[in-house]
């Protein structure tokens, strides 16, 4: 028998050789699982496409990417660097955010499959629901497949078509609107226009308005902003964002507005018999007669009150404020308007024939699309048609779960497609050309296109030309305290956009309006 030191000492030698052993097969296997998973990974992507270039990172896992998109989100240059990081041949590119890979593309066969050839591979995803259910419920908004279409269908027969009472409905917001505007002070155009907007709807889809414009109390409408903001940051950080809490106290306000709009609608109550009619043919009018849940019928007043404000919104305030810059485009519609209407209210018909204002409006959301930049997630592997390897043609591998991002204001600014003044404001490019499908997407294409864009299109217009019938001068002004200066437009530099849910003026729209 050896002596007991010995023992222990070759038993740790077996102990510290059998870790080492451990250890080296551990390794070897790891290397071994990656190896494998990445060879699995690259069989995959080449059965379903190529890569597309990817964005070079200084940083691992993509962080000076993410890095650099913070930046210009914080800067509002967001749109100027999407459009700069697509100008590659095949208009196509790989983005690695902070270890997430994402796809970003302004090339319009891609834009076309993912909105309507490949609509069933591509939706807005379970991330989105999951960060955003939290506001928009689980309706039209947020959800995929079966559901989306089942929510689609409850709305579409409504909220597609104009009656001819949603011009006096119009009619009467813009008197308050032109009511609030007619004290010769400046005002913050875009939320006046976004309390205008929610007024709208509420009054055309459920019967009874809001009324912000003309109350004290904009508790829903706050409600909605702080929910909206929060989330747009929660979204922004993907996986981590589901994490965080959204808003509670504003899904509080919100949620008590639903139920009370819910539980007091009976049209039997309304004053007059035309009110009553009115209410049984809204859009709750018509979900309620067919006995449908008290949840559909919130995540229809939802739908219609998110999707129907802020763009109409932004889309009014854009157009005034290119106005003001092109005076000489606002006297030929005042010429235009005034011949056609001189002070009537216009109806389906005058809004047809004026042609100017349609470029107008048609100019207003090609270079102000109200969403710069939508995502859609591949709902499972895919190929999309081009953009991909070196020379940007071959099509493009997309694993499940990916986040496309489609650069819609960077196809409106490409000037292969619009012309060397693409970047330029100038309606009566629209005398020569028509929207051509696949390169204008203000309400989007393909069958998840905007359920409002006809009376969204009436509201436009017809508010533009209600207070270019009103006011004599649009002034464009900065206010600092109390002090209000004229703003030299012809030789400041363009307003920045601002990216949230919605892209939208980066600084405060003053308007100042005179009769
Ligand atoms: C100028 C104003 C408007 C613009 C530019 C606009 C634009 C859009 C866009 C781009 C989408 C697609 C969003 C996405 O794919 O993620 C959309 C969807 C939608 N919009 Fe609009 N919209 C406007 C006004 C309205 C109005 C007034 C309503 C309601 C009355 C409305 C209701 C909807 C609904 C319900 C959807 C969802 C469609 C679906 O997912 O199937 N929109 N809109």
């Amino acid at each position: 028998m050896g002596n007991p030191t010995d023992v222990a000492a070759s038993g740790s030698l077996i102990a510290t050789i059998s870790i080492f052993q451990w250890f080296l097969l551990f390794w070897i296997l790891s290397i071994g699982i990656i190896v494998f998973r990445a060879n699995a990974k690259a069989n995959r992507q080449a059965k379903l496409g190529a890569r597309a270039p990817q964005v070079p990172s200084s940083l691992p896992f993509g962080f000076s990417v993410l890095l650099q998109l913070i930046r210009n989100l914080r800067t509002n240059t967001v749109l100027e660097w999407t459009r700069n990081t697509l100008d590659v041949p095949g208009r196509t590119v790989e983005l690695n955010l902070g270890g997430t890979k994402m796809v970003m593309t302004d090339n319009v066969e891609n834009i076309r499959a993912m909105m309507s050839t490949q609509f069933n591979d591509f939706g807005k995803g379970e991330l989105y629901r999951k960060i955003w259910s939290s506001l928009m419920r689980n309706s039209i908004l947020t959800t995929d497949g079966q559901a989306w279409q089942t929510n689609r269908d409850h709305l579409v027969a409504h909220v597609a078509k104009i009656r001819p009472t949603d011009y006096a409905v119009t009619e009467k917001h813009t008197r308050n609107l032109v009511r609030v505007l007619s004290d010769g002070q400046p005002h913050d155009t875009l939320d006046l226009l976004n309390r205008f907007a929610i007024d709208v709807v509420s009054d055309v889809f459920y019967g009874t308005s809001t009324d912000t414009l003309l109350s004290k109390d904009q508790s829903l409408r706050d409600a909605i902003q702080q929910h909206k903001n929060r989330n747009t940051w929660r979204n922004l950080l993907s996986g981590l964002g589901v994490m965080l809490p959204p808003d509670r106290k504003a899904s509080e306000t919100i949620d008590n507005y639903l139920d009370k709009v819910v539980n007091s609608f009976s049209p039997e109550n309304s004053e007059t018999r035309e009110e009553q009619d009115r209410k049984a043919q809204s859009l709750l009018g018509v979900l309620s007669a067919q006995g449908l849940s008290k949840d559909v019928m919130k995540d229809a007043i939802i739908s219609v009150a998110v999707g129907g404000r802020d763009s109409v919104a932004i889309i009014i305030t854009w157009a005034l404020y290119e106005l003001v810059r092109h005076p000489d485009i606002q006297r030929e519609l005042r010429t235009e308007i005034s011949n056609a209407l001189r002070a009537k209210a216009p109806g389906a018909a005058q809004l047809e024939g004026l042609e100017l204002l349609n470029s107008v409006v048609l100019e207003t959301m090609r270079l102000h699309t109200s969403v710069g930049v939508n995502t859609r997630a591949a709902l499972k592997d895919t190929t999309l048609p081009s953009g991909g390897g070196p020379a940007g043609t071959s099509p493009v591998g997309i694993f499940a779960g990916t986040t496309v991002i489609m650069g819609l204001d960077s196809v409106h600014r490409r000037t292969d497609i619009y012309g060397p003044d693409a970047n330029e404001y100038k309606p009566h490019r629209w005398d020569a050309r028509k929207p051509d499908t696949w390169s204008y997407f203000p309400f989007n294409r393909g069958p998840r296109s905007c359920l409002g864009k006809n009376i969204a299109t009436m509201e436009v217009k017809f508010t533009l030309c209600r207070l270019l019938q009103t006011f004599s001068s649009i002034e464009l002004v900065s206010k600092v305290g109390d002090a209000v200066v004229p703003v030299d437009v012809q030789n400041s530099p363009p307003m920045k956009t601002k990216m949230a849910l919605n892209t939208k003026p980066a600084e405060t729209v003053w308007l100042r309006f005179k009769e």
